[in-house]
């Protein structure tokens, strides 16, 4: 392909983990491409600013993409590199995910003070997370954790378990493993016991719509099995009409050529949780994720959904 006559800017937050995944696609590019220049761009977003409150109560969608796309659609970068986690299933007019890349380690994980793993955990004990899908998923097997809520990036999440003497944290493998600091899980949470979130462990690059040069560019970094995975489990999401503020995980892979896609709806306390699964066609991979989605509603999600929701506002 030849090469674009101006470099390449790619646009980044400027967390340690989104500087990695960044220069991770940056080589991969640059490996594909060897005549194209390419520039990084960082840009701060409003999830990095605000670190005090707990996503569920900020509450808005697109928190760590929004000023991606601000500048992508005005021309300042070419692509936006993101955590697909991240990425709000509604994109803006005029933005399109141009691939998603292989998927890391989809897991979460737990460091702990003494070394065990979740059921080795002392009674009562103190664990740091934020997320309300890992919350009710871990009360569920341990209803005497006290979970706290942690936010900021993984350093800062790092610091705050020392400072407030908590006994655990838990955190994305995908993450943890980017920044090298795999010696430090002492478990791999089961995703039996807890699934992930919809598209954990996958980075994905958000381009202008319509735009073909960059298009062709950044497709030879989409991975096939992981983009469907992400696909099914971006539809369920949307069927679901969740952003972070509510408890769902989910999960696609591929098994003797089918894709299998789990699913989980869970309310605040861990109580009530639905989850089950649906088996689809890997060349319709949305069809899969909207009917594992209207299952679960059918199955009490509906109802989780709304007293979720009515829970978070009253905070
Ligand atoms: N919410 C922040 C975030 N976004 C993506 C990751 C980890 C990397 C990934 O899932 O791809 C994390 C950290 C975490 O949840 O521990």
């Amino acid at each position: 392909m030849s090469a674009l006559q101006r470099p390449v800017v790619i646009g980044t937050r400027d967390s340690a983990l989104a500087l990695w995944q960044t220069h991770w696609v940056l080589e991969r590019l640059k490996e594909l491409y060897p005549e194209q220049a390419f520039e990084v761009k960082h840009i701060k977003t409003k999830g990095d600013k605000i670190l005090d409150v707990a996503l569920a109560k900020i509450g808005d969608k697109g928190l760590f993409t929004k000023e991606l796309e601000v500048a992508m659609l005005n021309g300042e970068i070419d692509m936006a590199v993101h955590s697909m986690k991240d990425l709000p299933t509604l994109l803006p007019e005029g933005c399109a995910i141009g691939a998603i890349c292989v998927r890391e380690d989809c897991r979460d994980i737990l460091i702990s003070r003494n070394g065990g793993g979740l059921e080795e955990l002392p009674r009562g004990a103190k664990v740091g997370t934020a997320s309300l899908r890992r919350k009710a998923q871990i009360w569920k097997v341990r209803p005497d954790l006290e979970l706290v809520d942690i936010r900021g990036n993984l350093q800062t999440r790092m610091r705050k378990m020392e400072e407030q003497n908590l006994d655990g944290l838990i955190l994305a493998a995908a993450g943890v493993k980017r920044l090298g600091w795999a010696e430090k899980i002492t478990e791999y949470i089961p995703v039996d016991m807890c699934l992930p979130a919809v598209g954990q462990g996958s980075v994905g690059i958000e381009i202008r719509e319509g735009d073909e040069a960059i298009g062709r560019l950044v497709a030879a970094l989409n991975h096939a099995e992981s983009a469907l995975c992400v696909r099914a489990e971006r539809a369920l999401l949307r069927t679901l009409e969740g952003g972070c503020q509510v408890p769902i995980g989910s999960l696609g892979r591929l098994s003797g050529g089918k894709l299998i896609v789990d699913g989980v709806v869970a309310s605040l306390d861990g109580r009530t949780i639905c989850r089950d699964r649906v088996e689809g066609d890997p060349a319709d991979p949305e069809e899969a994720g909207v009917r594992l989605a209207k299952k679960l509603l059918q199955q009490g999600a509906r109802e989780i959904l709304i007293q979720v929701r009515q829970e978070t506002d009253l905070r």
